[in-house]
């Protein structure tokens, strides 16, 4: 049995379809979503990332705009920057490319993003709010993955998901998600012992890394559902996942490629939570 691949790209499609009608509403509204990105420094993949996010922006009509500031800005003229779009009402998602250079604080540029404008979904209160399965804007590449499994028709009850990464953007939210869904969640990371015995037992393996093809056909159940959320460059230079997909393409049941697979889909969402942060400042200004 070969893995059906689940197509990034094809449900990015889908959902961005659906976004487009919602933006054309909005704007006749008054209300077109506006999307400020910051990009600090110029690390090629972040350019690459942050263009693809405005070229996909601007395809459904959303507004979008860059601001870049060389790499040894000041961390205050960045977090005044922010504040500033966060009082403009023309914007209503606002980011920061990560990764930021060293001399500059993640969480006090995260923390100053307002929550209402957070449309990473990073910020403390919504992550606190997805922790007790409140209404919010969710991590965009978690967020991703969970529409995959919609997609396909994978339910995450009473399944083992064993999650292979602990950040703060990618691994610890993708476990809490998957937990909300009544899955039963197991965090790997690079100090566990006998990670084999672990991911061997996965109904849902997210690996997420970063270390190129280091998940085998060994390391899998057969039948298992593999997401992979690597982004890395194989010996020849070429992009490739966490997940090694010619040596497990024949165990599991189905396989994110990439490129291709879950990176599209955190564009998507990225967008979805911009167009919500729009349509929740409309319900604001009609008193709902
Ligand atoms: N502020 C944020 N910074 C970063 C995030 C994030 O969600 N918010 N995530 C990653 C980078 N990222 C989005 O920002 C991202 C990575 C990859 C892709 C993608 O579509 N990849 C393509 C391949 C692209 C290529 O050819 O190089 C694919 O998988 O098909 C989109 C977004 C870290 N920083």
């Amino acid at each position: 049995m070969t893995a059906e691949l689940i197509d990034g790209k094809k449900i990015s499609q889908e959902i961005r379809k659906g976004l487009e009608k919602e933006v054309a509403e909005l704007t006749a509204k008054g209300m077109k979503p506006g999307l400020a990105v910051i990009l600090v420094g110029d690390n090629p993949a972040s350019r690459t990332y942050v263009t693809s996010k405005q070229k996909s922006c601007r395809a459904i009509g959303m507004e979008s705009v860059l601001i870049e500031y060389p790499a040894d800005v000041s961390e205050k003229e960045l977090l005044d920057k922010i504040t500033e779009l966060n009082a403009d009402d023309s914007i209503h998602g606002i980011l920061v490319q990560l990764p930021i250079p060293p001399h500059i604080s993640e969480t006090k540029v995260i923390e100053t993003i307002s929550p209402e404008k957070d449309v990473d979904g990073f910020h403390p209160i919504n992550i606190g709010k997805m922790m007790t399965g409140q209404d919010t804007f969710l991590p965009c590449t978690p967020f991703g993955v969970m529409e995959m499994l919609k997609y396909i028709g994978i339910n995450p009850e009473g399944k083992h998901a064993v999650i292979i990464g602990r950040s703060n953007i990618v691994g610890k939210p993708m476990g809490q998600l998957l937990l909300n869904e009544n899955a039963t969640v197991t965090y790997c990371h690079s100090r566990t012992s006998d990670l084999q015995s672990f991911t061997k037992q996965a109904d849902i393996l997210v690996a997420a890394v970063g270390r190129a093809k280091m998940v085998k056909a060994e390391h899998i159940k057969q039948g298992a559902v593999i997401i992979d959320v690597g982004m890395n460059k194989d010996e020849h230079g070429k992009l490739c996942g966490d997940v090694d997909f010619e040596d497990v393409k024949d165990k599991a049941a189905y396989l994110t490629p990439v490129p291709g697979g879950v990176g599209p889909m955190t564009i998507t969402m990225l967008l979805y939570n911009t167009v919500k942060s729009a349509q929740n400042r409309l319900n604001d200004r009609n008193g709902n």
